[in-house]
């Protein structure tokens, strides 16, 4: 996260950090959001075939044993069939997968809300990327949580030539601009929006930024719509 703070510990029960082994080592490669119990979402551009994944909840500061950190194992992974790495622009970023066991439900750690299908944040409203992603372009990744406020840029905006053009679609959500944004390792990460009800909504999968810099003017952070995906996260819940 390009321009953002540490989050409160724990103020985001539901960010996972998703760790790929290498060698006999885990390190974070990408964020995630706990939707059920034995269920995790995250980008599909996260997940490479052959790679050997982990998922950590609870966590915080990666440099300290906190104590509310539980690891988990993958048992399956399912990404989006019509996900495709050559043509990000289409969208479909998306991955689900399955815990060998749920985690025990705390204060660290809980279940996130998704919005009803075909949900749309309006321009404007304030919503939250969380992520553990580099602190600017090819720099350093942070210790600690970060967070941002991104407000979000209607798609009428963000499909202009001059943003992002014919590479958004209404599959997507625009949010954050030149100097908040989300950046590399944030990928798969919830973008988290406060509903009329006072409660927060995983609107957003962290799905991509400009391939210059991260906080690009005009080239706001680009999220899979979750509302868009209800059917798809339901189908794949129930049947696998
Ligand atoms: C998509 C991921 C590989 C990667 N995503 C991220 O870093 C994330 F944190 F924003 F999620 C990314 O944006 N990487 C840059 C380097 C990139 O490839 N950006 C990119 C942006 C737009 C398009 C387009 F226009 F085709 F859709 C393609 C790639």
């Amino acid at each position: 996260v390009v321009n953002g703070q540490d989050a409160r510990p724990h103020s985001w029960p539901w960010q996972i950090s998703l760790q790929v082994k290498h060698g006999s080592r885990y390190h974070h490669t990408c964020g995630g959001t706990l939707i059920a119990p034995r269920w995790v979402l995250t980008a599909g551009h996260c997940i490479w075939p052959g790679d050997v994944y982990r998922v950590v909840l609870g966590e915080h500061d990666m440099s300290q044993q906190e104590g509310t950190e539980q690891i988990r194992d993958v048992l399956r992974i399912i990404v989006h069939p019509k996900w495709d790495i050559d043509h990000v622009g289409d969208g479909n970023d998306l991955a689900l997968l399955k815990l060998d066991k749920s985690p025990v439900m705390s204060d660290s750690v809980s279940v996130a809300c998704l919005p009803e299908a075909g949900e749309i944040p309006t321009h404007g409203t304030p919503c939250y990327i969380s992520g553990w992603g580099n602190l600017y372009t090819h720099g350093p990744m942070p210790d600690k949580l970060q967070q941002a406020l991104l407000p979000v840029v209607g798609y009428s905006v963000c499909s202009r030539s001059d943003w992002w053009g014919i590479n958004v679609k209404t599959t997507m959500i625009c949010a954050g601009g030149d100097v908040v944004a989300g950046c590399n390792g944030d990928s798969g990460g919830p973008l988290n929006c406060r509903g009329q009800d006072g409660k927060w909504y995983v609107q957003g999968v962290t799905s991509f930024v400009s391939s210059r810099v991260c906080n690009e003017v005009k080239k706001p952070t680009v999220f899979t719509r979750t509302s868009a995906f209800t059917d798809w996260l339901s189908d794949v819940m129930l049947h696998y």
